[in-house]
């Protein structure tokens, strides 16, 4: 019997065109394996609903063709209903992928989909929404809320818009609680890692495990604006653990407190949440398709 398989595809992520994605699968995905079927999403919070409706109809597995906004959305209902994730990278980081070793060619990621291997890995919850790769708040937050306002998207404007960011960018203080024991610390950003990087090979985690059962808080010190090429280079060349720039906890239970409301990122979603987040790790939770 053939398995229901779903391809949600993103438009907008990564700043490219995806007129000739359906076509691609088309011609490269198993068709002795699959079904398949393909929806364009056509606002933000609509991969949510089209994955909702897939499964009612009984689609075993959903692609997520897009970037880590596009995979959170399919994920988090992949989750609730106990499906089958894939992934087409087509964003403009593609952190979860990257991690996962998904090819970034689309042609040899639509091939792996047809040998349909599968592994659990973690999920974890930022108060009441689901995240698979990174989430938090401080400078991330407010650059993934300047960047979904940006019509640039894509690497190019990553990079120019963190640069136009950071110089008027204000340190904030949090109270992090991580398994029951308190730090207290001023920071430029607080990232909760899931997988190890936030996209195009930017390491906050390096040592993180998507299968670890834990979430690593990372803390990205006050640093002088003179540091920035610094904290650059120790992000691209995966040497967080030992810059002294960044300290990362391990942990499962964390509480963090700030002093007011105000932005997050989940899995670089732009969100408003108030003064007190939780996270809280689902060890093995999430079945995707790996190499
Ligand atoms: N048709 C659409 N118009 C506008 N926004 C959309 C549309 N479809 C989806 N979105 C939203 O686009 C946002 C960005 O998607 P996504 O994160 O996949 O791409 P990206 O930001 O370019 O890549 P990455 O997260 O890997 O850096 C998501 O918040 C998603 O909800």
């Amino acid at each position: 019997m053939k398995t229901n398989i779903l391809f949600v595809i993103n438009p907008i992520s990564g700043g490219k065109a995806k007129l000739r994605i359906p076509a691609l699968i088309d011609k490269y995905l198993d068709k002795e394996k699959f079904n398949a079927n393909f929806l364009l999403t056509e606002y933000a919070g609509h991969a949510t609903e089209i994955v909702e409706e897939a499964i009612a109809k009984d689609f075993d597995i959903i692609v997520a063709a897009g970037g880590d906004g596009t995979i959170n959305e399919v994920a988090s209902k992949v989750l609730e209903h106990r499906k089958i994730l894939g992934i087409l990278p087509l964003g403009s980081g593609n952190g979860l992928a990257r991690f996962l070793n998904i090819p970034q060619n689309l042609k040899a990621a639509i091939l792996l989909i047809n040998q349909l291997k599968t592994e659990k890995i973690d999920s974890a919850t930022f108060n009441n929404k689901c995240f698979f790769n990174l989430a938090g708040m401080g400078f991330d937050a407010h650059l993934s809320s300047a960047f979904s306002k940006d019509k640039k998207r894509g690497l190019a404007g990553y990079i120019k818009l963190s640069l136009k960011e950071v110089f008027s960018y204000k340190d904030e203080v949090y109270s992090i609680n991580i398994d029951g024991v308190n730090y207290k610390r001023k920071a430029f950003a607080v990232t909760i890692a899931n997988s190890s990087q936030y996209g195009n090979d930017v390491y906050i985690a390096p040592d993180a495990s998507v299968k670890d059962g834990l979430l690593d808080v990372c803390i990205i010190k006050p640093f002088s604006i003179l540091k920035l090429p610094v904290l650059s280079y120790v992000l691209l060349k995966g040497t967080a653990e030992t810059s002294g720039m960044i300290e990362i906890i391990k942990g499962k239970n964390i509480k963090i407190s700030r002093l007011k409301d105000g932005p997050v990122h989940v899995d670089g979603e732009p969100l408003k949440m108030g003064k007190e987040i939780q996270v809280t790790v689902n060890p093995l939770s999430l079945e995707v398709i790996v190499p």
